[in-house]
């Protein structure tokens, strides 16, 4: 699959056991996702390696980032490290990580995406933009901030959080380079028609707006 362009991201939600979220993974890719995270905060860090070594198998390996532990993302070369609000600095993390290898961080508001420009991070997410199960009773945050983040820093940002294939114009509208997606694929009957009718949306958008 070539660099798909806008970014479709899976993110692991730690509900699933290993071979159902391989199965789901592989679907995905061929559905249309560009990267996966590895999101399973109660796994040990050797448990994250091999989902790492497996998922491998099954899709490029610099499109597969791990949520948090960057030892992980550094002994599987892959394609970096996710730090979450909790995570090590990043100045931190490059210490640790191999050339090439990228950083991701989430971001909450105008400061937290301000404060992660400023340590060199390479891309954001920043949620989170609609209700979302997996963060219930937290207000959403809608699109006006983020605009206003996508418009004054220079950097690619991913929407993240109640993202559906009806909803992903918003969020391109708002500048974002694509889009981060939980439940929407994890949890869906068929995760590779679920993959692509976010891939058909992100592209129908594109197409439409440029
Ligand atoms: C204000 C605020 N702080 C922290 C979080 C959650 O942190 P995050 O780094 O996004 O980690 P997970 O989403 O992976 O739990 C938040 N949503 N808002
Ligand atoms: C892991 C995560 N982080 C968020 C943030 O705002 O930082 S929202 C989120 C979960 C998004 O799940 P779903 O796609 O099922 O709505
Ligand atoms: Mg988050």
């Amino acid at each position: 699959m070539d660099n798909r362009y806008p970014e479709l991201h899976l993110v692991t939600s730690g509900r699933q056991e290993r071979d159902s979220l391989l199965r789901i993974a592989e679907a995905a890719y061929a559905g249309g996702i560009t990267y996966l995270h590895i999101r399973e905060k109660q796994r040990t860090a050797r448990e994250i390696m091999e989902w790492a070594v497996a998922l491998a198998e099954i899709m490029p390996r610099d499109r597969i980032f791990i949520n948090d532990r960057v030892d992980v993302a550094a002994a599987t070369s892959c394609g970096g490290a996710h730090l979450a609000y909790h995570s090590i600095p990043a100045a931190a993390a490059r210490t640790v990580l191999k050339p090439g290898q990228k950083i991701g961080c989430s971001v909450h508001s105008m400061a937290e995406a301000q404060a992660a420009l400023s340590q060199k991070v390479d891309y954001l997410f920043y949620g989170h933009i609609f209700a979302s199960g997996s963060k219930p009773g937290v207000a959403p945050r809608g699109t006006e901030e983020l605009s206003e983040i996508t418009c004054s820093l220079d950097i690619p940002v991913i929407g993240i959080g109640g993202i559906k294939p009806d909803n992903v114009g918003r969020v391109l509208a708002a500048g974002c380079a694509g889009v981060a997606v939980l439940s929407g694929i994890t949890e869906a009957p068929d995760s590779k028609r679920a993959a692509q009718a976010y891939r058909e949306a992100l592209d129908r958008w594109r197409e439409e707006n440029t």
